[in-house]
């Protein structure tokens, strides 16, 4: 029995564990008991949980009560990770402590390696010549919010310039991505809901524009359903890859908004304007097989297999010269990389308006008062 103790969080390391990599897994755990340095409460409840939803699943256990103050933040961290499955839970686990442990690295004066990048709703992490940007709120179906827009523009910004040779986007439970974070419009800041607007329109400039100049082959791991800003910057990968079940859903007309991600152009150029409209006027939500056929997605696998399959190839992918590969795609993108820009702006623009529309309002309205969903 291996126990590492955190004040009030005992894991004690045992039992029979689902899966192949139980020796990563096990690794993971003995390099936990090596950590110079107090993660901090959210990061030892995350290791908790994830330990926890690894070797025994969805939280089985009664609540705890309001008083119980450890045991209580413990079962709420396990439990919001429900939807997580075993397999998954132990990947992340087996990620999260090397993102850790690596971030300790030799006690030397060189900033640690940015695989070690710790972000608050991504899991980034670098290995075999891949950078995974995993998005990391399961318990919201990783919908983006406007800290994370950050985030993803400064991981995607390390990823380019990092030792690695391919950058890979997934994400984490059972969704891929459910799109903005319908809360990031509803808190009206100072300066008003005009100012809130113009700073939104600004940051998602920057975000699209973090994949029009991304510098390396960008490949989408879509593991689950994708609402949304994921699924109109799919546009701008060099690869998709999607899990059978995965599903993907532009509804801007239904919530008073308009297309984003430059989707506006590379939507008609992929699949045609008749198409497009479906998505992108119309709200049609099409399956991986429909959107593989349209040409969003590159290649569909079978849900069992996805994972071991996809990630076997990316590996084989990045193993190939890293010149070769970036100059490649560089030379592929760079013809229309000054009219992507200017869509992106064009897009920007008629967001804004439509932020401030009665139409938009009223839609999210109706999400937050648990109207159907979309
Ligand atoms: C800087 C600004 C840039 C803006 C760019 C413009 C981008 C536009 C878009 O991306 S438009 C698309 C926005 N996304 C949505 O409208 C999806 C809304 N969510 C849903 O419709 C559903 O949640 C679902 C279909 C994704 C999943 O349904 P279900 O499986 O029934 O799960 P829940 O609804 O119970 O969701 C669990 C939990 O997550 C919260 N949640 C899910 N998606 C979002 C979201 N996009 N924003 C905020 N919160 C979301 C949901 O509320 C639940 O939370 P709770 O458990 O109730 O606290």
């Amino acid at each position: 029995m291996n126990v590492f103790r955190i004040p009030g969080v005992q894991l004690h390391t045992t039992g029979a564990l689902m899966g192949a990599s139980v020796e990563d897994f096990n690794n993971a755990k003995a390099q936990l008991g090596t950590l110079k340095k107090d993660p901090g409460n959210h990061v030892k409840l995350k290791i908790y949980a994830l330990f926890k939803q690894a070797t025994q699943g969805p939280c089985n256990t009664p609540k705890p009560g309001m008083l119980d103050f450890v045991n209580k933040a413990k079962w709420d961290a396990w439990k919001s990770l429900e939807s997580v499955s075993q397999e998954e839970a132990r990947q992340q686990y087996v990620d999260l402590i090397k993102s850790l442990v690596s971030a300790e690295g030799p006690a030397v004066a060189t900033p640690p390696p940015e695989s070690a990048q710790a972000f608050q709703s991504l899991l980034v992490t670098t290995e075999d010549g891949i950078t995974t940007i995993r998005f990391n709120r399961p318990e919201k179906k990783n919908a983006i919010t406007l800290d994370m827009y950050k985030e993803l523009i400064d991981a995607l910004h390390h990823a380019g310039k990092d030792d690695s040779v391919i950058t890979v986007m997934t994400g984490s439970g059972d969704f891929y991505c459910s799109g903005n974070d319908l809360n990031n419009f509803t808190g009206i800041p100072q300066g008003g809901i005009e100012k809130m607007a113009k700073d939104s329109g600004e940051l998602l400039k920057h975000y699209v524009k973090a994949y029009i100049d991304f510098p390396k082959p960008l490949i989408a791991v879509v593991n689950g359903p994708a609402l949304g800003v994921s699924v109109t910057v799919l546009g701008l990968f060099d690869v998709v890859y999607a899990t059978e079940s995965a599903t993907f859903h532009t509804p801007f007309s239904q919530l008073g908004q308009s297309p984003e991600g430059c989707s506006s152009y590379t939507f008609p150029k992929i699949m045609g304007n008749a198409k497009a409209s479906e998505m992108l006027l119309f709200n049609k939500k099409v399956t991986a097989t429909e959107a593989c056929n349209l040409g969003l997605v590159t290649e569909v696998f079978p849900d069992g297999s996805f994972q071991s399959e996809v990630w076997t190839r990316l590996k084989a992918y990045a193993k190939l010269p890293p010149k070769s590969l970036a100059l490649s795609k560089q030379l592929i993108r760079s013809k229309e990389k000054e009219k992507l820009h200017a869509v992106n702006d064009a897009e920007v623009e008629r967001l804004i308006e439509r932020w401030l529309s009665d139409e938009c309002m009223q839609a999210i309205m109706n999400f937050f008062q648990a109207k159907p969903k979309l």
